[in-house]
Order: C-alpha cells, then structure tokens, then sequence
C-alpha cells in the first residue's frame, strides 16, 4: 500500500470561539506507527476525532486511507478505533462483545479475538463493568484489531495503565502490526511512553501542529550547539532556532538545520526523541488563549 494514510490540508476545528485544531496540514505516509504527542488541551482527541469522521471540520480538509474519513461502510471498516476512555459495554461479558464484534464487522477475526484474550487471561464471561481500567483497554483493542482494519487509531490507549502493562500492551501492539502491517496512530501526553515504538511523530499544542515527519529524519535535522554567548542571529545559516537558554557566558539552542553543522566554535550533538519533544513543548510554552484566538 503506497497510499497516504493521512492528509490534511489547513484543518480546522472550532467551538464556538474556541479553536481546538488550528490550520492544520499534514501528510502521513503508510505503514508508520504514528505518535501524536502533545500536553492536556492540545487538540489530540480533536485530530483523531476528524481522523474517524465522528468530528467534521469547520475549515480545511481530512482524507483517511484516500477517503472521507467516516465515508460509507467500506471506509470504517478499513479503520479501527479506540476512544480516550475505551468504552465498552458495562453489562456486557467479554464474549458478548467479541459477538458484537463479529456481527457487525465484514472483516472480523474471531481466531484472533479469542486467542488475544485469552493471552491476556479475561475470562469470556465477565462482564466488561467489572474488568480493571486496564483489561477494558485491553478489551476495546481486542475489538479494534479484530476487526483487522488498515489503519488503527487509539487514543490515549496506555493512561489507565501501571507500567509493566503499558510496556506489554506497546509491544504486543508492535508485534500485532509488524506481523498485520497495519498502520497506527497513537496519541499519549508523553513521548516516553511512544518512543520505543513509534517511527513518526507528530507533535501537537495549542491547537497547532509544531512538527511532523519521520523519527529518522527528524532525528537526523535537529542538534543542540553549545558555545560562547551569541545570539540566534550569529548561528551558521540555515539553522533553525527551536530553543535557546543561555547560562552564564555559554549559550544553548536547539536547532533545525537541514545540512551539518560545521562550526568550530560550537559544540555540536544528537538530541535524543524526548529532548527534541521538549524543545518544542517549551517553543510554545506561553501563555495561550485559544478562546481569544481570532475567527478565521
Ligand atoms: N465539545 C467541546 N466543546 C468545546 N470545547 C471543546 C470540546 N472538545 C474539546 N474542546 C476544547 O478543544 C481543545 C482541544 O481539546 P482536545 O480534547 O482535542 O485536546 P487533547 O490534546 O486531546 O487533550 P487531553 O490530552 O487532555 O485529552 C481544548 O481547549 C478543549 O477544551
């Protein structure tokens, strides 16, 4: 599949006066497990939301594996979903909603649903009510997988979980889409949580996309350069200032630059994911007031 599996071009969602997503433009390619990455507010369940057609935009436009996200029954059933709070059925077993599951998917997998939760030891008759916070975010990606779409999207999919279950439910996800090659779009507040398995990131706040694109490349274009105070303006051209601190008489940036930087008066080193998530988070950590942000 060389289609993209998601593009947008200036998408837009407001309430009221209140932008959640602003001018937003994308282009994901497939095959990537996406990390949507951004603090409390930024606009993730908005995108994701537009994503599975159950928001529609106020400007701009979505495509979803080539279509309108939400389009007909073809479309969703290429799209598994997991809202934020992973809902399911409180007075329903496990086995109800794994029939559920079967009667209204075309693709349904029931081989796959049963041997999933039973490595994960929920017993089929349990109400979903009485399972942990967990095991119901288990249950909802049971249902999400098996229904064998190309594109899953989860939001927030390891908040309610302790630590060693996120660590299994993020390398059980890997194993399920190197195997299915289904491509993922996961959002968390923490890039810790994504960094070991996601190969594109996309960080999002205050309603604005900061950055986009591939780990690799993103990781190959951004460097911290430390050397004697100077100015923004004094860097090599071409560089990108993303963050600047200065302590002393040694100044710090952090820099996009498309070619090397080849300064002898600067030192210059690899970022890791998270400091790079950083830099970015702290660009845009003023003061924002989405509700005073103009109508465009
Ligand atoms: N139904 C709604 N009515 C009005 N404002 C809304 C509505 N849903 C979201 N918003 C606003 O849109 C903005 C983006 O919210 P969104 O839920 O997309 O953020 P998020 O990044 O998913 O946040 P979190 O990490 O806390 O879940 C916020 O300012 C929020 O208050």
């Amino acid at each position: 599949m060389t289609q993209a599996v998601l593009q947008a071009e200036g998408l837009t969602k407001r309430y009221g006066r209140r932008v959640a997503l602003a001018d937003c433009t994308l282009d994901v390619p497939p095959g990537r497990v996406v990390g949507l990455v951004g603090p409390n507010g930024a606009g993730k369940t908005t995108l994701l939301q537009l994503a599975v057609g159950m928001l529609t935009p106020t400007a701009g436009r979505i495509t979803v594996l080539g279509d309108r996200p939400g389009a007909g029954p073809v479309q969703l059933a290429k799209v598994g979903f997991v809202a934020q709070d992973a809902p399911t059925y409180a007075n329903l077993s496990v086995e109800d909603h794994l029939r559920f599951g079967a009667h209204t998917n075309p693709r349904w997998d029931q081989t796959l649903a049963d041997e999933r939760t039973a490595q994960l030891g929920l017993d089929p008759r349990q109400k979903a009510g009485r399972l942990s916070g967990g095991q119901r975010a288990q249950l909802a990606l049971t249902m999400a997988i098996a229904k064998r779409p190309d594109l899953l999207i989860l939001d927030e999919p390891v908040a309610s979980l302790d630590p060693i279950a996120r660590r299994e439910f993020l390398s059980g996800l890997m194993a399920y889409t190197a195997e299915h090659r289904t491509s993922v779009i996961l959002s968390s507040h923490l890039v810790s949580d994504l960094e070991r398995v996601c190969d594109h990131l996309i960080v999002l706040t205050a309603s604005r996309v900061r950055v986009a694109g591939d780990v690799d490349e993103l990781m190959g274009t951004h460097y911290r350069l430390t050397g004697a105070r100077r100015d923004a303006a004094d860097l090599p051209a071409g560089a990108e200032v993303i963050e600047h601190s200065a302590a002393g008489r040694q100044s710090t940036f952090v820099v996009r630059s498309v070619v090397p930087i080849d300064d002898p008066s600067l030192s210059v080193e690899q970022l890791t994911l998270e400091d790079l998530v950083l830099a970015y988070l702290s660009r845009t950590a003023a003061p924002h007031r989405p509700e005073l942000e103009t109508a465009r």
